[in-house]
């Protein structure tokens, strides 16, 4: 089983946001992206709508025909109503302050242990696949596991780093080790931010049993150049496994 790419479309949000109308068109731009082979759509709306709007998460609930994603922090109750409103096949829980640049850092799962149970339990109830945004500490996926979660989306800056300075080896090792003890504890696995053109393969070859990754940043920018159909075929031609012969 291959790992799945969904694609993060904040950035085509950006880009329509710097001018007003609805060019990029953001609901086309999640149509088209599974139509040229992605295997879901990721969105992050942030409390001030910088880039994804609220109403652009209703609207491409509508279309959707793969899997849906929506990330954010359950501490802003419009969020949490907008994900109980558009039923998404997955929330992806993610510990931002208000007017973060973008994300950095994922959940203490043992401080905020019953803080998470209890949201979790809110999402679960509605039907929804829930994970949450942790760092590749296997405290912490040990006490993500306690929380009742469905997954764990590891945070892949540090990762992607120390691989862009050539540290491969020590850039892998502690996602390695919070991947096994999330498998060992059955829960699923995502991962994301920063993963790109270079770093993807070595992150999905390392981790076969990776579930899914969201990329938004890095293939928006890569689409400028390669196109976005051609990107998306980029990128999920890196998580195919290889052959065993
Ligand atoms: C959780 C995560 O890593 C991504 O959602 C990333 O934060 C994208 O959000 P921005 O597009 O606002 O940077
Ligand atoms: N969850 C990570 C995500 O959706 C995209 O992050 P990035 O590729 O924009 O850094």
């Amino acid at each position: 089983m291959s790992t799945k790419l969904s694609v993060n479309i904040n950035k085509i949000a950006t880009l329509r946001n710097s001018r007003g109308g609805n060019n990029p068109d953001v609901v086309k731009a999640a149509v088209d992206v599974q139509h040229f082979g992605a295997d879901g759509v990721t969105v992050h709306p942030r409390p001030d709508e910088r880039h994804i709007r609220y109403n652009d998460v209703r609207e491409i609930k509508k279309i959707i025909t793969t899997e849906f994603n929506i990330e954010g922090n359950c501490s802003e109750q419009k969020f949490v109503d907008l994900v109980l409103e558009t039923r998404p096949h997955q929330v992806t829980l993610v510990p931002d302050v208000l007017g973060q640049l973008t994300s950095d850092h994922g959940w203490n799962t043992i401080t905020h242990k019953d803080y998470l149970t209890d949201m979790i339990q809110v999402f679960k109830n509605a039907g929804i696949r829930v994970s949450i945004f942790v760092d590749p500490d296997p405290e912490m996926v040990i006490g993500a596991a306690a929380t009742g979660t469905d997954r764990i989306e590891l945070y892949t800056e540090q990762y992607a780093r120390q691989f862009a300075d050539g540290q491969q080896k020590q850039a892998i090792a502690p996602y390695v080790a919070a991947a096994e003890k999330a498998r060992e504890l059955g829960i699923g696995l995502n991962a994301g931010h920063d993963l790109d053109l270079h770093n993807l393969a070595y992150f999905a070859q390392n981790i076969p049993w990776l579930d899914e990754v969201s990329i938004g940043h890095a293939l928006i920018t890569d689409a400028l150049y390669y196109g976005l159909q051609n990107t998306v075929q980029l990128y999920k031609r890196l998580l195919v496994p290889a052959p065993k012969y």
